[in-house]
């Protein structure tokens, strides 16, 4: 399939005639450089060009079964086009192309992250010998398989028990109970051969809590359920329906001891136990993926700003002034209200997501060095952005949706399943609550810390008492920031003082948390996007002496606006704490609604230069052309229903009905 790229309508010619920045430049920044924009392009030519990846009929015409066949053989042929090209399976995850071509819930997704991730992460160097070459060529396939029935986020409640026999150096995994059944992970149902479980070891009669196993599920001739293993799949969900999320019941089923991941905790054959270096480096894959999720969620959130803000500049509605032409929608000014700030919600993701790659590769080096200390603050990091970029996304592509009027309904807009596929982020990895609490655990640790006149590392510096004299204009971005900085901390004191009330006036100090608890998680959702902001603006003022000034004045705006949609989200606080008054606020409006109407020039130029193509974006209203009237026109010509002018149903139902005498 080559790509022809379409005259586009005349709106766009307009809008994109407007443009004032150098938008090759802006799509590098985005990428990451040069370099990455390049690669990014060989593979997607190399994608585009293999017609077998893309969709004959919509998986909406599809039988459930048919459905998982067809995505099950673009998945393996994607697999098969990267490795002959000379790419991995990583440069496709990386660039966002392969996800877009697989987003339905690709049934190798689970076995490209998370299983191999686990076998990267958790194995001593025999494991790894063993197992990587055969994970990397797809000799086995497998996926992660720890939720339950009973139990996903108390991962220290599962049920489901690894019990050591010394006398045959082997673990006997077993499921007690109906709730111990393992229950979501994806590609378990009839993809995987393998997967690792999560399950309670049992040496000697004594549990030691969560540890990670190797285990094969099928035969990997006949791809029969071997003896011991009840497997099956979970049936329709809200999205993804494509994958095949499965559970998984034991019955005294053996594996050797040489299964059960050794990289940080060891059992000896003759089943004595050797503690890891910190109780929680088994959870490191989770981690890992949380930290790719907060990218995941970005990118998706960008295709459906690309699909509406397209939209509204093609879509005309109603009389602006009465008498004149119908205006563009995208000219309304609440229009603009719901899609730029999220347009600078994927900027500030972006780049966020960046930073904390950056201190995921500093701490995982770390740890190959025995330094454990930076990992409770990517812990609390990465939950908390993880939380922040998947409400935000999901919060973004509705609205977005919402933002296309009916339209936006349509299966054919894709915006139904990028919104159902990214609604599940909120679920998976962690529920955002329970992370968001993760991260106030972590904010009142450090408060407390500091109180004590300790140092805090540098996400949470800013907790201590900041020195007057150090605070930039209120109205400079910085000055801002820190106001924003002022309200967190002034958030984090007052959950520090109730609290501490709680337990003063006699409850323990569980009740008085969970008697918190609402006011601790927007304490977490506070300081997470804090960091955000810090982020962004760091990002822009360093990229602000390499780049044109063009892009960097869009970056500046965009920037501005997150800053601003914030403190204006915040006024409660802020008012409350005095890091603001109301003259401020009132001329922060004033400008975030003069900064939406600059913004909306360059926006769909903006949107062109996140650069993702018409068939990765797969929507009628969102392609380059904006085509779209008959673009929509045409994929409903395609509904099994147009087949014949009068169906089985008029003969079956409706004629009978018509013909009673009722
Ligand atoms: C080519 C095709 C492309 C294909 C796509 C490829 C993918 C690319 C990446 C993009 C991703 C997109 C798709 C991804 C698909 C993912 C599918 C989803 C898979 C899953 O959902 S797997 C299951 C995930 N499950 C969870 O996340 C469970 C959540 N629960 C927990 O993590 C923990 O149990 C919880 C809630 C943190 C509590 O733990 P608990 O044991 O109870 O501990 P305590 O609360 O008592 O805390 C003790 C102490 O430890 C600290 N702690 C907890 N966790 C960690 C950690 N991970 N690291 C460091 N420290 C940790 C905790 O804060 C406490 O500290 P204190 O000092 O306060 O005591
Ligand atoms: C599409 C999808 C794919 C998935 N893929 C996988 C996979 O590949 N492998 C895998 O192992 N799992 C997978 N999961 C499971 C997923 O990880 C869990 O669903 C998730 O961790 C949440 O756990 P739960 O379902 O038990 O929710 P629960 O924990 O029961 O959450 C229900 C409610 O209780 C609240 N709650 C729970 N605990 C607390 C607390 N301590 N404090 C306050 N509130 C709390 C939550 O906030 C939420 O509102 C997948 C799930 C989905 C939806």
């Amino acid at each position: 399939m080559s790509v022809v790229v379409p005259e586009c309508c005349d709106d766009l010619k307009r809008e994109r005639g407007r443009c004032l920045f150098n938008k090759e430049e802006l799509t590098n920044i985005l990428d990451g450089g040069p370099k990455l924009t390049e690669k990014r392009r060989r593979i997607e030519k190399m994608l585009i060009n293999t017609p077998e990846l893309f969709d004959d009929v919509s998986p909406d015409y599809l039988s459930h079964e048919d459905r998982y066949s067809n995505e099950l053989r673009k998945a393996t042929q994607l697999m098969t086009t990267l490795e002959k090209n000379g790419f991995t399976y990583n440069d496709a995850v990386t660039t966002g192309t392969g996800l877009w071509l697989l987003m339905d819930g690709n049934p190798l997704s689970l076995h490209i992250s998370m299983f191999l991730d686990t076998i990267k992460g958790q194995s001593n160097p025999q494991q790894l010998q063993e197992w990587l070459p055969l994970a990397e060529k797809f000799k086995i396939i497998g996926t992660y398989a720890q939720t339950e029935l009973g139990h996903g986020t108390f991962v220290r409640g599962l049920e489901t028990t690894a019990t050591y026999d010394s006398t045959t150096k082997e673990f006997v995994l077993h499921s007690p109970t109906i709730t111990a059944t393992k229950w979501w992970p994806g590609a378990l149902g009839k993809t995987s051969n393998h997967a690792v479980v999560m399950a309670q070891l049992y040496l000697g009669g004594k549990c030691y809590g969560p540890h990670i196993f190797m285990v094969q599920l099928r035969d990997l001739e006949t791809h029969r359920t071997l003896p011991g293993i009840v497997v099956g799949e979970i049936g329709p969900r809200l999205g993804m329906n494509s994958n095949d999320n499965g559970f998984l019941q034991f019955n005294h089923h053996r594996i050797p001891l040489t299964n059960m991941f050794m990289k940080h905790s060891q059992v000896t054959e003759d089943g004595k136990y050797v503690k890891p270096l910190h109780s929680k480096l088994s959870y490191g894959t989770m981690v890992q993926t949380r930290v790719g999720i907060v990218y995941h969620a970005s990118r998706e959130l960008s295709r459906a700003l690309i699909i509406a803000i397209r939209y509204s500049a093609v879509r005309h509605q109603s009389e602006m002034v009465p008498g004149d032409p119908e205006p563009q929608i995208l000219d309304y000014q609440t229009q603009q209200y719901k899609l730029l700030p999220h347009l600078a919600s994927f900027f500030a993701l972006r780049f966020s997501a960046r930073a904390l790659l950056e201190v995921f590769i500093g701490t995982s080096a770390g740890l190959g060095s025995g330094k454990m200390n930076m990992l409770p603050e990517l812990h609390a990091l990465s939950s908390g952005l993880k939380a922040v970029a998947t409400n935000d996304a999901v919060k973004g592509t509705d609205i977005c949706r919402l933002a296309c009027g009916g339209h936006g309904y349509l299966s054919s807009s894709n915006l139904p399943r990028i919104y159902t596929a990214i609604a599940a982020g909120i679920t998976y990895e962690g529920e955002n609550t329970v992370l968001f609490l993760q991260v106030a655990r972590y904010l009142i640790k450090s408060f407390r810390a500091s109180s004590q006149g300790q140092t805090l590392p540098f996400s949470v510096s800013y907790l201590r008492v900041q020195p007057p004299s150090s605070h930039a204009p209120l109205m400079s971005d910085r000055g801002l920031v820190d106001a924003l900085g002022a309200g967190v901390r002034w958030m984090v004191g007052e959950a520090e003082r109730r609290l501490q009330q709680l337990v003063d006036s006699g409850h323990s100090p569980h009740a008085a948390w969970n008697a918190c608890s609402v006011h601790l998680v927007q304490c977490a959702d506070a300081h997470t996007r804090y960091y955000i902001c810090e982020q962004f603006v760091d990002a822009v003022s360093k990229l602000g002496e390499t780049v044109s000034s063009g892009v960097h004045e869009v970056l500046r705006q965009l920037c501005r606006l997150y800053i601003l949609h914030r403190v204006i989200q915040t006024a409660g606080i802020l008012l409350r704490c005095g890091a603001v008054d109301g003259k401020a606020l009132t001329s922060i409006e004033e400008e975030e609604c003069h900064l939406l109407a600059t913004l909306r020039i360059q926006a769909v130029s903006i949107v062109d230069a996140i650069d993702i193509k018409d068939v990765f974006l797969k929507s009628t209203l969102g392609a380059w052309d904006g085509n779209v009237y008959q673009r929509i026109y045409e994929e409903a010509q395609k509904s099994p229903l147009n087949k014949s002018d009068v169906t089985q149903g008029y003969y079956q139902y409706l004629r009978p009905l018509m013909k009673a005498n009722l």
